[in-house]
């Protein structure tokens, strides 16, 4: 039988202390699959040690590569006697991610067979614009039941224009030109700092790459990549969930290598909510006692928080960003334009006492502040299961907050982080 693991959480304690984030998840996972690529072994440090992750790990242990641990975080990937093989379906079905063995195993072999990617279930996930920059390299496909993929001679370079950034698609196109004959040129490019990452990951191994975080990227195609080291960034979406908490409970924490170069739009976004926080070197500080409290745009119209992408407000923190809403005083609209149904775990907010209209599948309007109290909880996706341990944290009594694989999938010990600063939350196992 299956155990099932939870959090209690007794909200209301203050947080005082520090706390050091991940590694990147959605940089780790491109990176992962990137070492396909490679003729000789890579080494990839500050790894997260999540289940994203470990699902990644055996996707390609399952192909024939050599993962070894050299220490909690550090793997060294080596996949040169990796060949072609169906993939476990219910691996892939397990993340997102699964989709970026796509392009390097197109780009190695010329012939790919997979099921489709699982991953949050935060609306449709449409992947066809991986295919068309796929298609525009060269390839031919077929989407039945599982996806195959086609390039029998060599990708060739093209000026290819995706129809949306989307970042996995970016990825993608990105690993499957490094190796195609001549220069493509990838128009409307995904330029998050996990994209960034695997450019300049790729360029150590061999690659040649410009426009690095740019929305234009010129990739002349190399005949192959070798080896090389490359450390993963700590996870911005992490520092910005850590950032939210410790603005509601915080007595003061410190974020060490908190990437703040990555935070930007975050800062200026987390200001309409009231919320600070200082950037010293490396660390950000959260300084206790802020007074949450909407800004309103000038006019004094009610201001509208929304994401995009990148350098936009990333989608991954919206559902932070609102927890953080109803405890700041005045109304705020928030616009999901990205994902279709991210905002539907906001009910649960609204049942622990959050005063939030959910206007359409897009938009609700949050309306703080409003005491919150505890509940019992399920964690539809990753960013919902952090907001949720958030508010809960911040509510009166006790929450219990099931489906917490979700919570795992993306953040390492968020519990014993937790504990670190002073929350009372346990993982309980039955
Ligand atoms: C493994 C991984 O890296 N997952 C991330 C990746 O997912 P993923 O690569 O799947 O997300 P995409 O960038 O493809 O798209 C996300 C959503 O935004 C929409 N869209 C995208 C681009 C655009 O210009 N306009 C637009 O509306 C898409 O239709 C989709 O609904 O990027 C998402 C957006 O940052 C993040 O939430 C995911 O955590
Ligand atoms: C949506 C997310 O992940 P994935 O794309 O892997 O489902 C996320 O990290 O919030």
């Amino acid at each position: 039988m299956t155990r099932e693991a939870f959090f209690v959480i007794e909200g209301g304690r203050r947080l005082r202390g520090e706390v050091r984030p991940g590694g990147n998840k959605n940089a780790a996972l491109p990176l992962i699959a990137a070492a396909l690529l490679a003729e000789e072994p890579v080494v990839l440090r500050n790894v997260p040690r999540i289940r994203d992750v470990r699902t990644m790990v055996q996707l390609l242990s399952e192909l024939g590569a050599s993962i070894e641990e050299l220490d909690p975080h550090t793997l060294r990937i080596d996949t040169r006697d990796v060949r072609p093989r169906p993939l476990n379906p219910e691996l892939c079905r397990d993340i997102r991610a699964s989709i970026l063995l796509a392009g390097p195993l197109l780009a190695r072999f010329g012939y790919v067979e997979m099921p489709p990617p699982g991953g949050d279930v935060i609306g449709r996930r449409r992947l066809d614009t991986h295919f068309l920059a796929f298609e525009a390299l060269g390839a031919r496909y077929e989407v039945n039941r599982i996806f195959r993929l086609r390039a029998p001679d060599r990708l060739q370079g093209q000026d290819i224009l995706l129809d949306e950034a989307s970042v996995t698609a970016t990825e993608n196109a990105v690993m499957a030109a490094a190796l195609a004959r001549g220069t493509t040129v990838l128009r409307n490019a995904a330029s998050e700092p996990h994209v960034q990452a695997l450019c300049h990951f790729l360029n150590r191994l061999g690659a040649r790459i410009e426009g690095i975080g740019s929305n234009t990227l010129v990739i002349h195609g190399v005949d192959r990549l070798g080896g090389g080291e490359w450390e993963i960034e700590s996870d911005h979406i992490e520092v910005g969930s850590f950032i939210g908490l410790a603005a509601l409970i915080g007595d003061g924490v410190w974020i060490r290598r908190a990437v703040p170069q990555h935070l930007r739009m975050v800062q200026l976004v987390y200001r309409r909510l009231g919320v600070h926080f200082e950037v010293h070197g490396e660390d950000i500080y959260v300084p206790p006692e802020q007074p949450l409290r909407v800004i309103p745009d000038i006019g004094g119209h009610i201001p509208k928080i929304e994401d995009a992408p990148w350098p936009g407000f990333p989608a991954d923190l919206m559902s932070i960003a609102i927890v953080m809403a109803t405890q700041a005083a005045g109304p705020v609209l928030f616009h999901e334009k990205m994902f279709e149904s991210r905002l539907y775990f906001v009910d649960k907010l609204i049942a622990m006492g959050a005063r939030i209209v959910l206007c359409d599948p897009h938009r609700c309007l949050v309306h703080g502040p409003s005491p919150l109290h505890g509940e019992r909880l399920e964690s539809p996706d990753i960013r919902a299961g952090m907001a949720l341990v958030i508010a809960a944290l911040c509510a009166e009594g006790t929450s219990v907050i099931r489906n917490i694989v979700q919570i795992d999938r993306g953040y390492e010990c968020l519990d014993e982080k937790l504990r670190a600063l002073g929350a009372a939350i346990e993982r309980v196992e039955r």
